[in-house]
């Protein structure tokens, strides 16, 4: 059972405080969005969370079984899809699969052909991600982070590029497949997050 603290967290660029004071208990089972308007700190809340940047005061800890996980091994528990985070655009989606798994062990055992079919893009498996559309890579990113088997998937911005069967199967994909597993949501779409019990506004942490 992963467990992740934020005690007293707060982070400024410069002279710039993005959040302060901020504590948040998440435990597996939980989904939490956090909410805010454009140049917020959603994304930057979220890269604190995922250890990718540092908080400037305060901490934050993962405990596995109650014992404290070290930061540099964050990564090792969590999933992330972000509009920053790019694609290796030279591999086809074959490729692109057989690489991610190499490093995160598949959700449920799902085989590259079901996760394919599940992101409908059967029509596309030997074409290079670059000549994906926006949409079909954005659902391709959502598919690798949701479809790792880890107990933290990240998502920011779920449902940028999709459109409305992208929603759709996006809102679907999330009732199915959280599982027993912390989602976090980065979002200013009511009906991206719509399905998260927690929600956290910046606005409240300034
Ligand atoms: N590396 C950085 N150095 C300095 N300032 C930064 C850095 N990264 C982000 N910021 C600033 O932090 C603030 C929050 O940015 P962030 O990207 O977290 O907002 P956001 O809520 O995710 O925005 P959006 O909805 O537009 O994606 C912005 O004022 C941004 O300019």
């Amino acid at each position: 059972m992963l467990k992740i603290h934020l005690n007293e967290a707060s982070k400024r660029f410069q002279y710039e405080w993005i959040f302060k004071n901020l504590n948040l208990h998440l435990a597996q089972g939980d989904s939490l969005a956090i909410t805010g308007g454009n140049g917020s700190g959603k994304s930057t809340l979220l890269k604190c969370i995922s250890g990718a940047i540092p908080i400037s005061s305060g901490n934050i800890t993962y405990r596995q079984s109650e014992k404290k996980i070290p930061e540099s091994d964050w990564y090792k528990s969590l999933a992330i899809s972000a509009p920053y985070l790019e694609l290796p655009e030279e591999f086809s989606l074959l490729e692109v699969i057989d690489f991610h798994f190499k490093f995160k062990r598949p959700f449920h055992q799902i085989q590259p052909a079901e996760l394919i079919e599940l992101l409908y893009l059967q029509e596309h498996s030997s074409k290079p991600v670059s000549q994906f559309s926006s949409g079909m890579k954005q659902r391709l990113k959502l598919g690798l982070a949701l479809f790792s088997d880890v107990p933290l998937v990240l998502l920011d911005e779920p449902t940028s590029n999709l459109d409305k069967k992208g929603i759709a199967w996006y809102t679907d994909l999330m009732a199915k497949h959280q599982g027993d597993r912390i989602v976090i949501v980065c979002s200013n779409e009511p009906r991206e997050y719509e399905f998260c019990r927690q929600k956290l506004a910046l606005e409240d942490f300034k």
